[in-house]
């Protein structure tokens, strides 16, 4: 691998961790979180709820502390990293945008399906507009062939995003299916590029590594992989290899591991691991946030939360269709009645 460039790490723990726990961050487990994250070395330090900004809902979960609460208290703790924000849009607005960077935010990351990148051009440039170091964020990655990906990140260059992200939200990426997006990216764009990884299959470090050796430049992490599904890139594991390799970057290695196995890993309810209902979601591509909601269902209604993620699969369901869930659930156990 030839990269010369620090590789920025975008920390996560307090964005798609906030899935693993229902979005039940306190103010004081953001601001530990944050020092700790800061000090540790990460670049960017994301946090939200884990839908996004304007995602504390019925639909995808109430969080319990307030946005304005969640960003301001990132940034009060942060001395070296970036704030940042996710804007799904829909679900947060310009409305939400100019709040968060009113309360300090530096960087969003407005994220769409991976076919659907035009529904991000006002809020790209509203965040130009603003100032923010401005990403696009290809959610489902998996589920476009590499040259519409490209199609879709070069609509998402022209409104002025200046990293592209191939983001495996359901962890359904291979090794391959990483290489050829992230290459074809590199080929083809000027802006930088960035991957997001889910660990369903267990590929997340793998495929990390794959998309830095293609040329990526920013990678996502969370301590102890707190995220969604089976959760993201482990910070700690990913920092092990590439400090084998020798590639550069910020992240203390000790530090990493010390605040995955004290701090991180105690808030886990339900532990972030593959087993076999995140398995199912990158085995079937399945949004790795439907996780919960699929096994509270599966509870409810006496089936198995496999068949849930099974028939969502078959159903091409995209991440904000949660409300599929109970549907879903509901017609599986008439069935099976
Ligand atoms: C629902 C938003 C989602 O968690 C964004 C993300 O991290 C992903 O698509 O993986
Ligand atoms: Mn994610």
């Amino acid at each position: 691998m030839t990269n010369e460039k620090k590789i920025i790490f975008n920390d996560v723990t307090l964005r798609d961790g906030m899935h693993a726990i229902s979005h039940q961050y306190t103010v004081e487990q953001i601001a530990e979180l944050t020092r700790l994250i800061d000090e540790s070395g990460a670049d960017i330090i994301e946090a939200t709820h884990g839908d996004g900004l304007g995602g504390s809902s019925i639909q995808y979960g109430f969080s319990k502390e307030t946005e304005k609460d969640i960003i301001t208290t990132a940034v009060e703790n942060a001395t070296n990293a970036k704030v940042g924000v996710l804007l799904i849009p829909g679900i947060g607005t310009i409305h939400h945008l100019n709040n968060a960077a009113e309360w300090g935010a530096q960087v969003v990351r407005v994220a769409t399906h991976c076919t659907e990148a035009d529904v991000s051009e006002q809020h790209i440039k509203a965040a130009l507009g603003l100032g923010l170091d401005t990403v696009g964020f290809l959610m489902m990655s998996h589920r476009a062939e590499p040259e519409i990906l490209l199609e879709e990140a070069k609509k998402m260059e022209s409104y002025g995003a200046s990293t592209i992200y191939v983001v495996d939200s359901a962890g359904a990426l291979t090794m391959d299916d990483t290489r050829r997006r992230v290459a074809l990216f590199k080929e083809n764009l000027s802006a930088d590029i960035g991957f997001h990884g889910h660990n369903n299959l267990s590929l997340a470090v793998a495929n990390s590594l794959v998309a830095l050796e293609e040329g990526a430049s920013r990678i996502d992490t969370s301590l102890a992989g707190m995220g969604a599904g089976a959760g993201n890139t482990a910070t700690e594991q990913l920092v092990a290899v590439m400090n084998k390799l020798g590639l550069p970057h910020s992240v203390d290695l000790y530090q990493a591991m010390d605040i995955a196995e004290n701090v991180v890993k105690p808030l886990m309810k339900r532990p972030v691991q593959i087993d076999n209902l995140s398995l199912t979601l990158g085995y079937t591509g399945v949004y790795s946030s439907f996780l919960l909601f699929a096994e509270r269902a599966g509870k409810e209604f006496g089936v198995d939360p496999r068949d849930i993620l099974i028939k969502l699969s078959e159903m091409g369901a995209v991440g904000g269709q949660e409300d599929w869930i109970t549907g879903v659930a509901q017609e599986l156990a008439k069935a099976q009645a």
